[in-house]
């Protein structure tokens, strides 16, 4: 493998970082539901560094959040696709997309229910 080889394998490196960074930003400034997510997360970094959360406990937190906003992502990139293949209204569209908030629901709640388990003892 020549150098410039390495250099266009750079270049395209570096281009998809781009590209997903640019997805990123897109679903802050157009999604809601990303927004509220992501300011959820902020409150709960913030809680946590207010309570000295033990590593362990950094580490489950910073899963769960991780988890949350790529799912959600998953989310924005499936009801994007669905809109592009049909702007009418059709069942499978709806159960494409309601299967998609569903696990964006189960992630939520399983999230919350760990975030009670972890935080509540801190609290009282
Ligand atoms: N093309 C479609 N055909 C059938 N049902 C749809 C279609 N688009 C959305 N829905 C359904 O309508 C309901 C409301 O969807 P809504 O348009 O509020 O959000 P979304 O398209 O899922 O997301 P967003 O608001 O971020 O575009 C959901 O149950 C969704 O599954």
């Amino acid at each position: 493998m020549g150098l410039n080889d390495h250099q266009s394998e750079w270049k395209r490196f570096s281009k998809s970082f781009l590209f997903a960074w640019n997805g990123i930003i897109r679903t802050v400034k157009h999604e809601r539901n990303f927004q509220i997510h992501l300011f959820i997360s902020l409150i709960i970094l913030l809680s946590g560094s207010i309570l000295s959360l033990s590593r362990i406990e950094w580490i489950i937190l910073l899963f769960l959040i991780g988890g949350m906003l790529s799912l959600e992502l998953m989310n924005t990139a499936l009801e994007r696709a669905v809109d592009l293949i049909t702007k009418d209204y059709h069942p499978l569209a709806k159960a494409a997309k309601d299967a998609a908030a569903g696990a964006v629901l189960v992630y939520a709640l399983l999230s919350v229910i760990i975030g009670l388990i972890i935080f509540i003892p801190k609290l009282i």
